[in-house]
């Protein structure tokens, strides 16, 4: 239908017609052009049309190349491209915590930067806060009582102030972790490139969004610019077709896709997930689903937006609203992949392969059906895996062959930013219902709940889901990540055993020596109850369903109800940079947060690590990453394998002459990195004197992040790695020579070429600051503002002036590229 005051079909536009690229092109070539949608028709149109908007709007728009839903998003966020492919492109939204934000805010101080866009940026806290009850909290500085967590907290409270940036702070209800929070306050939309200092950021992607994890430096860049330097992704697609088994959730799903493609599976991909399956998940599931993306390797998860997403987002706070959304949703629903557009990986799984699914050992990729048995590294011809296992069964503590529904449990964990949502909690309440007015915490196992936010937390206790959880003997707790990392208080104590719904098992993760076993907050409940892994399947049967029938009845409530405060521009930045507390003033330049050393020729002694997939927890523990510098992080390097529960020494190989000097790293396995986006692991390498690492290949996040502190990545082919690895153990040294782009052996023997992208080579070999090489684009940067607010209005926050300036920076830097 052409609702009145829409143009004649010649120059009608609709957004399945035509792409907004398009349109932005249009509006690039005549200026004077401004584009609307008509809200009845969702016809575009554009008023006032002269002559040469005509002739535009007339074209065809060339015939294009099918393109995928990634493409179709990462195309409408290009500023610019160099002739290598690098990439800067304009973040939409930005989330900012407590942990990986410190060191950008002073990196912004430092060079006299404002926040480019305050109202696209919307921070709170969660890694630290303390998860019990806030009924008398007065100040953080009395009811945190841990003072590293408590300095993190108050130090995000004075940067949000000082900076002018919207806060959900301990006293807001809607505090909460930060992937709970974005999409439910409708701060999450499709479309958008949506970044966090966090790995989990994926998570967003559930909404058609390209959304992944930073590290610190890019927390900066982002602040001061809102773009980044990025290369694009693969394309990669997994599709889950048919129909699920009883008692499979998307937990299950994702767990098994982990285990099909392994955890460096996705390593340079974006993942589109798709098939009826996902398409029949509500946004809680496809957000767990997404939100493991990482675990998988991708750099972000996504899934096409639809009338799923359309009714979750509707009435949220800070969703479009009136003729925006109408303009807004006519946009998204031509975000979905083009027929025959072509993917560079193509995953198929059958549902009917999914069973509930629980992880047995220390990478998310050790995924085993509840129903099966631990493995026997006996069966592994891969000596690499054979090793790999027998390590990971070691540290578990579990014997070859052992049933899964045998291993007993000593706490559970229900939250974390995978499955803290209203419906992870109503399906665990329900095995508990299912189990009966005699449903209780088995004897000697403690289980706490862990809602995703505040307004999470108020949404089941007005449902009845808290009095369910408490009658049966859970601990109902306040909102924040807990137990997943133990950054707070909730800690597995060394050699206790844990079913969590969270999405990492790596060593130490819950607390040193803690042991992690993934799955669905349903088995989550299912283990509370018997006291050991078990299959949830045992309470959906007739006997369930008969309790559940005659059980108290749960009302489900509507979110809307909750989402009631009221939605207010960010606040005027209170300070400026003279009346910084002196804990906030411009830190001295030796301390400068964004400077790089040059990188040339390095030569110094390797130590030989034999390790796959090492992963950021293993080096850097979470308890290291209470810090607000970047420095300070020598003894937190691979801390868990060096210093005993004593606090004495290990023999581990950092520990022995010549490694305590050691500036290079050769590990001869692949994935070094994998896991968080926390930069503390390049610092810590940093702080112990490691300038490059040698490695088969590199988790995306962890790459970025030591390109940015002046650590060369090298990547070579196993073998090379291998035979360099060698003479590590032989205590040689080795010469990484970035000018040549080869490795070499002392001895002269060994010598291998590697390549490493232009741009990364140049500003390492020059010491060049990333930021201030992409200031030098603010034209580009200003004009892509101005066609955005233009083509997609409802992507402006509020209080956006339509006008940013950016202060020139405080120091000369060197600008030649
Ligand atoms: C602290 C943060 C950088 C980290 C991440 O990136 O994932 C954390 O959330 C984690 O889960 O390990
Ligand atoms: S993975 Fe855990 S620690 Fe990291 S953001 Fe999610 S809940 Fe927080």
């Amino acid at each position: 239908m052409q609702g009145p005051g829409c143009l004649p079909p010649t120059s009608m536009l609709t957004p399945s017609t035509v792409s907004s690229n398009f349109l932005m092109r249009m509006s690039y070539l005549c200026p004077s052009m401004t584009i609307s949608w008509h809200p009845q028709c969702s016809t575009s149109y554009i008023p006032p049309l002269d002559n040469e908007c005509l002739r535009y709007a007339a074209m065809p728009e060339p015939v294009s190349q099918p393109k995928t839903l990634y493409d179709k998003i990462w195309d409408d966020h290009v500023i610019d491209v160099d002739e290598n492919g690098l990439t800067l492109i304009y973040i939409d939204r930005h989330l900012v915590f407590e942990v990986s934000s410190p060191q950008a805010f002073d990196g912004l101080r430092d060079a006299g930067r404002p926040v480019r866009r305050p109202d696209c940026t919307l921070a709170t806290v969660d890694h630290n806060v303390p998860t019990s009850s806030r009924k008398n909290f007065t100040t953080v500085a009395d009811f945190v009582t841990q003072p590293e967590s408590r300095a993190q907290i108050t130090t995000l409270e004075e940067n949000v102030k000082a900076f002018g940036l919207t806060y959900f702070g301990m006293t807001d209800r809607r505090q909460g972790i930060v992937h709970i929070i974005g999409p439910e306050e409708g701060f999450t939309i499709p479309g958008i490139a949506c970044v966090c200092g966090d790995s989990h950021t994926s998570t967003h992607g559930a909404f058609g969004c390209l959304a992944f994890g930073i590290g610190t430096s890019e927390v900066e860049h982002v602040l001061a610019t809102q773009t980044l330097l990025q290369k694009k992704s693969k394309n990669m697609r997994v599709t889950v077709e048919g129909t699920l088994n009883e008692g499979v959730t998307s937990k299950d799903v994702i767990l098994h896709i982990i285990g099909v493609i392994g955890i460096a599976g996705g390593t340079g991909c974006v993942i589109e997930y798709a098939g009826n399956v996902v398409r029949g998940f509500s946004m809680e599931a496809r957000m767990s689903m997404c939100n493991m993306s990482i675990e998988g390797g991708a750099r972000a998860g996504m899934i096409a937006p639809d009338d799923v997403t359309f009714n979750y987002l509707r009435s949220r706070p800070l969703a479009p609203k009136g003729l925006l959304w109408d303009q807004a949703e006519a946009y998204w629903r031509t975000l979905k992949t083009d027929e025959g557009a072509k993917f560079d990986i193509e995953v198929h799984i059958r549902a009917e392969d999914i069973v509930p699914t629980v992880t047995w050992g220390t990478s998310p990729q050790d995924v085993v059906p509840i129903t099966g048995q631990v493995p026997d590294p006996a069966s592994f011809d891969d000596p690499t895996k054979r090793v790999a296992v027998e390590r990971a069964l070691g540290y578990m503590g579990l014997a070859p062959n052992t049933p899964m529904e045998d291993i007993k449990i000593d706490k559970v964990f229900i939250g974390s930013c995978t499955n803290s949502r209203i419906e992870d909690l109503r399906s665990a309440a329900k095995i508990i219902l299912a189990a009966g007015p005699d449903g209780h915490v088995s004897e000697g196992v403690y289980a706490m709940v862990v809602p995703g936010s505040g307004l999470v937390k108020q949404q089941a206790e007005a449902e009845g889901l808290d009095a369910v959880f408490k009658r049966a003997g859970f601990d109902w707790r306040e909102a924040g990540c807990s137990m997943c990392l133990g950054m707070n208080e909730d800690q597995l104590s060394p050699g206790e055993r844990c079913a969590s719904t969270s999405n990492r098992n790596f060593e130490g993760r819950q607390g040193p020596g803690g042991r992690t076993h993934l799955l669905s907050p349903a088995m989550a409940a299912a283990a509370a109850l018997n006291g050991k892994l078990t299959d949830v399947r045992k309470y959906l049967g007739a006997e369930g369903q008969a309790k559940l029938a005659s059980g108290p009845k749960l009302k489900l409530a509507d979110p809307s109800d909750f989402l009631t405060d009221p939605v207010i521009p960010p606040p005027e930045p209170t300070k400026t940079l003279d009346d910084l507390p002196v804990a906030l003033k411009p830190l001295p330049d030796a301390e400068s947060s964004s400077k790089v050393d040059k990188f040339t020729v390095l030569r110094g002694i390797a130590v030989p690590l034999h390790m796959e997939n090492i992963d950021t927890d293993m080096i850097t523990p979470s308890r290291f990453l209470k810090v607000l510098k970047r420095t300070g992080l020598k003894d937190a390097l691979f801390a868990n394998l060096r210093w005993g529960a004593d606090g004495k020494p290990t023999d581990f190989i950092l520990n022995r002459e010549p490694y305590t000097h050691a500036k290079i790293i050769i590990c001869d396995k692949p994935n070094f990195g994998c896991g968080s986006s926390r930069e503390h692991a390049p610092w810590s390498l940093k702080d112990f004197g490691i300038m490059c690492v040698i490695a088969p290949s590199f988790a995306d996040i962890f790459k970025n992040n030591t390109f940015q502190n002046g650590i060369l990545p090298v990547a070579l082919p196993e073998d090379d790695c291998r035979q360099l690895a060698e003479d590590g153990e032989q205590g040689l040294e080795l010469e990484v020579d970035l000018v040549k782009q080869e490795v070499r052996s002392a001895s002269g023997k060994l010598a291998f070429p590697f390549t490493v992208d232009p741009f990364r080579r140049h500003c390492l070999l020059n010491g060049l600051d990333d930021i201030a090489l992409t200031l030098q684009k603010v034209s580009k940067i200003e004009e892509f503002e101005v066609q955005r607010s233009q083509v997609w209005p409802w992507l402006d926050g509020l209080g956006y002036k339509g006008k940013v300036s950016i202060h020139a920076p405080k120091q000369a830097k060197r600008l030649d590229w």
